[in-house]
């Protein structure tokens, strides 16, 4: 059974604006990674696969629960992260903790203390007092700490200082070795791919592509970078596998599909004093999606 499933899952605002129909597996034991700009509906969609918002359309199941009709199931089996963490200003972390693990029936607190300690979150502090990332750790570990099948994390490691955000990934990292599901959006790309199996671009409300990370990277251009001594005698911008190709002096810059062979081929005889080729970063490809004109799509199906 997959941990998410939907089929023409929508919540629309306004006409347009919203979740456009969603259609997506994704199977347990997944990072899933959901990009895309501000306002592109990623909260939308997550806040809808928690039944937090009612669907206008379609059918929505988190670990075979409806999203809508069997949401109280879905927010006892899944540990979620809001995009804004509030918490009540005169308890502690502790207190949340304590209460969390009686509200499920004296579940252990164990693997909680172990996460907050690793994130170094101090436990006694009033939450009025927290910072931001301190906020936003309390958070991560009251969605962390009953070990839950699945993660559903809205941007999970905003505000925190980089020491917490690479704890943060090795947790969500861990969780998937375990076969449990981590579903998280992001504004920071190099996290995502570091983590994730598979992305999902969402843009103006649909979800324009889905890929695995590492065949996303594949399919990139590299970035080429060439400096000559003197103007060379081939046009380089027209070479095929080149795009994007832009000359300025004796500096030229461009795109290029295709092994380094074909260009070191196509570039014998020039007197180049320098050469870069460096591979694409999945921040090159979702600035590309945003780029281009792709069309919109009502209803993407995604295996
Ligand atoms: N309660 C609401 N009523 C009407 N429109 C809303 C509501 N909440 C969000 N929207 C609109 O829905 C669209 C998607 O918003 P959403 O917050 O889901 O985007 P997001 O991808 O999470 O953005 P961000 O990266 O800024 O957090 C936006 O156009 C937003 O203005």
């Amino acid at each position: 059974m997959n941990a998410i499933e939907t089929s023409g899952l929508s919540k629309l605002y306004a006409p347009g604006v919203g979740l456009a129909p969603l259609t997506l597996s994704v199977p347990a034991g997944e990072i899933f990674g959901f990009i895309g700009p501000n306002g592109a509906g990623k909260t939308t969609a997550i806040r809808t696969l928690m039944g937090f918002l009612r669907p206008t359309g379609g059918r929505g199941q988190i670990l075979g629960h409806d999203v809508w009709q069997q949401r109280v199931a879905v927010h006892r089996r899944v540990g979620y992260l809001p995009g804004e963490v509030h918490l009540v200003r005169d308890h502690t972390a502790r207190d949340l903790m304590t209460r969390s693990c009686r509200l499920r029936g004296g579940a252990s607190n164990t693997y909680g203390l172990e996460v907050a300690r690793r994130l170094q979150l101090r436990l006694d502090v009033r939450l009025g007092t927290l910072s931001k990332g301190n906020r936003q750790k309390v958070g991560l570990t009251l969605a962390l700490m009953h070990r839950p099948e699945l993660l559903m994390l809205d941007e999970p490691t905003n505000g925190l200082d980089p020491l917490a955000q690479e704890t943060a990934l090795d947790l969500l990292r861990e969780a998937s070795s375990e076969g449990r599901t981590v579903f998280l959006s992001s504004h920071v790309l190099s996290e995502i791919e570091r983590i994730a199996g598979r992305v999902g671009i969402i843009r103006r409300g649909e979800l324009i592509r889905v890929e695995g990370v590492r065949e996303l990277k594949a399919s990139l251009p590299q970035q080429v970078t060439l400096r000559f001594a003197r103007p060379p005698s081939v046009d380089l911008a027209a070479l095929p596998g080149m795009s994007g190709g832009v000359t300025d002096g004796l500096d030229f810059r461009g795109q290029w599909r295709g092994g380094p062979d074909a260009l070191v081929r196509a570039l014998a005889g020039q007197s180049l004093s320098s050469l870069s080729l460096t591979p694409s970063t999945l921040e090159d490809a979702f600035m590309d999606e945003y780029r281009s004109e792709t069309p919109r799509m009502a209803d993407i199906h995604v295996a």
